[in-house]
């Protein structure tokens, strides 16, 4: 609801009310719309300043509103009556002002902010525009440049930020509603329309046509498949070349294509789950809201390379001091030198002091005895970690958290080295550990509630959108991503090329396709997993990797391209030729044609016509498949810790929610029947065969997937 008060003896004060962000529901637009039409009705009332409650301004339209039937006062008329009010309106921001409360502020005569407040139109980032007027009002108030940057990206600006645009009056340290209610009754009488923005014209910019037309390329390649960016530019076009009510038309146009898209509501399906995932629980019952973190005021890293260097740097940009071993001296130096330019390039983007003092070095493991929590990231080595766990357990104090950065040893294993496995858990960062946003924190069955609670903790401090996960082979992400790697390769081995896979997947919305990515990451790394597994070694009697591995089908080629020393980028050769080593563009290189066509005929293969549908069906499907094994094993706890854990590690396309909700988007039923039919053309493959999950939601009529997790228990407690 918005409260309505008289203050100062003749100001209207309405006061948005709706916890926690004062999103405007419904009954908060019934309550401004109400308030508004009073104050314009009372003579004793002669402006009126609005603000939010608890100090935040307003978060925007109540999103859960936007999966149900709309009712309420819709915002485009509220907006325009307070804009074409007679009595001078105020905004009094404070906290945030974004989308339609942004939208709101718009349409007041004057904005005030508060110092700490950020502002913002991030419906982009909802699959959506902003089609209260702020596509129109935002360009004719700061320019054409300015709001087609701030449209397209949905990015939040500082009150400095936005009064430098033009887009508050003022910005104050003081109680923002006192000084807004002084300058509203400093401002009675005086004329009003100037300051009613709909009224304006862009401001000139010179080369619009230029302008426009290189920021259509920019977001079409940045959005990969994305419609709300583009939209958001045709509705900033509108605003910059036709009159308001034409291009207001134009925005309500492009808002309905928009508002009911899957891309909208995988992207607001998005937003929920990235909160939602903070709402762990463990099978034992412990949950977030009844366990608490231990207090954590010193770090520490061992192991300075790739990932220890990006752990490092994360923690203590997030403000812990670390002390950070690494016992090979040249090692040292190097990371040294390494993690000081990361600090000083990130603190130079940030505007802010490089925090080099945060991080003391050392070739000695005894010196991180007063750390609060540890994090190993030595080599990938089961004995080695199990040495360093050894000591860590010998030489910490009581009560540290000892957490490896492990990507696929076993954590239960590494917990029975140690005094205390309760305080044991994964850390798993994904590289670069210091730029990419995910953190997979992984329980064993020893460890407490109270060092998962802790480790969430530290995730959150450093800015990580942390997910709990159960212990298991590769984890969640890892997991998953062995059958998508695998079904491409069984593609190269029935026709297919690196570049028609990859191809397919980009279309799809991947940054890389799997190829290219592989390339990227050097193939050295996943063979080296492999053989660990004992897969890839050749069958004694043909001296041949076998195409059947452990009773399943194995694809030996990926092995075969890294027997030629072709390890990708980093070798100027993988599965794609670069013109140098360490050159990021990739050519199709008519060699491993070559070697395809050789190796399908030294195994009777015949090349058929594979096309993207298959690609797609078979990489993706694959993979959600193993997604609802982890479900049915407990390993994620929903649909939605998956999700998140793909779209931040794994560049899965945002507006396509992740491979759970895109499984809920394509219908159950269909990828259950893919899933059978490629299973019943290659029964070799387990993977491609549908798990009891997947079957029986399907038997359950295919609920959608925000009700999962109740037919999942349903199903559970039935057995
Ligand atoms: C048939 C065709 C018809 C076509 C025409 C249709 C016409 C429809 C016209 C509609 C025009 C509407 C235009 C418009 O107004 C668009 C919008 O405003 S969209 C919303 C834009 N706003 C945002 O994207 C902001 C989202 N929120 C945030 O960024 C952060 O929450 C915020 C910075 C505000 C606060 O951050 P923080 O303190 O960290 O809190 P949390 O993020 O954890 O949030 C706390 C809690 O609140 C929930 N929440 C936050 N914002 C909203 C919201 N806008 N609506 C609903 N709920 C919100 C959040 O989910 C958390 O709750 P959980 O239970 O934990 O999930
Ligand atoms: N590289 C990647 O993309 C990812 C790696 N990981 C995991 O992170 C861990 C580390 O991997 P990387 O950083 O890639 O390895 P790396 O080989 O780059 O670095 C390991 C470092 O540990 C040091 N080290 C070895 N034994 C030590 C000891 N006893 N005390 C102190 N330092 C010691 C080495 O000298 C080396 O500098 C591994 O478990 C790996 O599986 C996890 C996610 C991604």
């Amino acid at each position: 609801m918005a409260a309505f008060a008289r203050v100062s003896g003749s100001v209207g004060l309405i006061t948005l009310q709706n916890p926690p962000v004062n999103a405007l529901s419904a009954a908060v637009r019934q309550g401004i719309v109400d308030s508004v039409q009073r104050a314009l009705r009372e003579p004793e009332v002669k402006c009126v300043v609005i603000c939010g409650q608890n100090g935040i301004f307003c978060g925007g339209a109540d999103i859960r509103e936007f999966s149900g039937p709309m009712s309420g006062p819709p915002l485009i008329p509220m907006i325009h009556s307070i804009e074409v009010a007679a009595k001078p309106v105020v905004a009094a921001i404070e906290g945030s002002a974004l989308g339609g409360g942004l939208e709101i502020a718009l349409g007041c005569h004057y904005r005030i902010a508060h110092s700490k407040t950020r502002l913002g139109l991030p419906e982009v980032t909802l699959g959506l525009l902003p089609a209260a007027g702020g596509s129109q009002r935002l360009p004719r108030l700061i320019g054409v440049p300015a709001a087609l940057d701030l449209i397209t990206t949905g990015r939040h600006v500082t009150a400095a930020e936005a009064l430098q645009l033009g887009m508050v009056d003022q910005v104050t340290d003081r109680n923002v509603t006192d000084v807004a209610v002084k300058f509203a009754l400093s401002v009675v009488g005086k004329p009003l329309d100037a300051r009613r923005i709909s009224m304006h014209s862009c401001p000139h910019s010179p080369d619009l046509d230029e302008l426009f037309e290189r920021t259509m390329q920019h977001v079409r390649q940045r959005a990969r498949g994305a419609i709300a960016p583009v939209a958001c530019v045709q509705a900033v076009r509108a605003a910059a070349t036709l009159p308001y009510a034409q291009g207001m038309e134009k925005e309500r146009e492009l808002m309905a294509t928009l508002f009911t898209s899957g891309q909208a509501r995988a992207l607001q399906y998005c937003f929920f789950a990235q909160r939602a995932i903070g709402r762990w629980s463990m099978p034992s019952g412990a949950r977030w809201d009844t366990s608490k973190p231990r207090p954590v005021h010193k770090t520490a890293v061992i192991g300075l390379g790739t990932m220890g260097r990006g752990i490092a740097v994360t923690l203590a940009q997030a403000g812990f001091p670390v002390i950070a071993v690494e016992n090979h001296e040249k090692q040292l130096m190097a990371a040294k030198q390494a993690i000081s330019g990361m600090l000083e390039r990130g603190a130079k983007r940030r505007g802010v002091t490089p925090v080099l003092n945060k991080i003391t070095y050392s070739r000695d493991i005894q010196s991180v005895a007063n750390a609060d929590l540890v994090i190993e990231a030595v080599f990938e080595d089961m004995a080695l970690k199990e040495k360093v766990f050894q000591q860590l357990s010998a030489i910490c104090k009581p009560g540290a958290l000892l957490c490896t950065n492990t990507s696929g040893l076993n954590i239960d294993h590494l917990a029975s080295q140690v005094r205390n496995p309760e305080l044991v858990v994964g850390m798993h960062f994904f590289a670069p550990a210091h730029v990419m946003k995910l953190l997979e924190v992984v329980y064993g069955p020893r460890s407490s509630s109270e060092a998962l609670a802790t480790a969430m903790a530290v995730g959150k401090k450093i800015g990580k959108v942390s997910v709990a996960v159960g212990n298991c082979q590769g984890f969640v992400g890892n997991r998953m991503l062995e059958h998508y790697v695998e079904q491409a390769l069984f593609l190269l081995e029935e026709g297919a090329t690196p570049e028609l896979v990859d191809q397919a997947l980009e279309e799809f919305g991947f940054a890389m396709g799997v190829f290219r990515m592989s390339d990227l990451s050097g193939l050295d790394i996943g063979w080296r997993v492999r053989k660990g597994k004992g897969l890839a070694v050749p069958d004694p009697t043909t001296g041949q990797t076998a195409r059947v591995q452990q009773g399943r089908r194995y694809s030996p080629v990926a092995d075969l391209i890294c027997e030629q020393g072709r390890f990708g980028q980093k070798t100027g050769q993988g599965w794609y030729q670069y013109n140098t080593p360490g050159s990021r563009v990739g050519k199709p290189d008519p060699w491993v044609h070559n070697f395809l066509k050789d190796y399908r005929a030294r195994h009777g293969l015949v090349a058929r016509r594979i096309d993207h549908q298959e690609v797609l069906e078979r990489c993706l499907y694959s993979m959600i498949n193993e997604g609802f094994r982890i479900l049915e094993d407990g390993i994620a706890a929903g649909p939605e810790d998956i999700d998140v854990i793909y779209v931040f590690g794994y560049s899965w396309p945002r507006h396509r929610g992740g491979p759970m909700f895109y499984a809920h988007m394509v219908g159950l039923p269909k990828v259950l029947e893919r899933l059978e039919h490629y299973h019943q053309a290659h029964p070799d493959v387990p993977s491609l065969q549908p798990c009891n999950l997947l079957r029986k939601l399907v038997a359950n009529g295919s609920p959608p997937i925000q009700k999962w997790k109740e037919v999942m228990k349903k199903i559970n407690s039935r057995l």
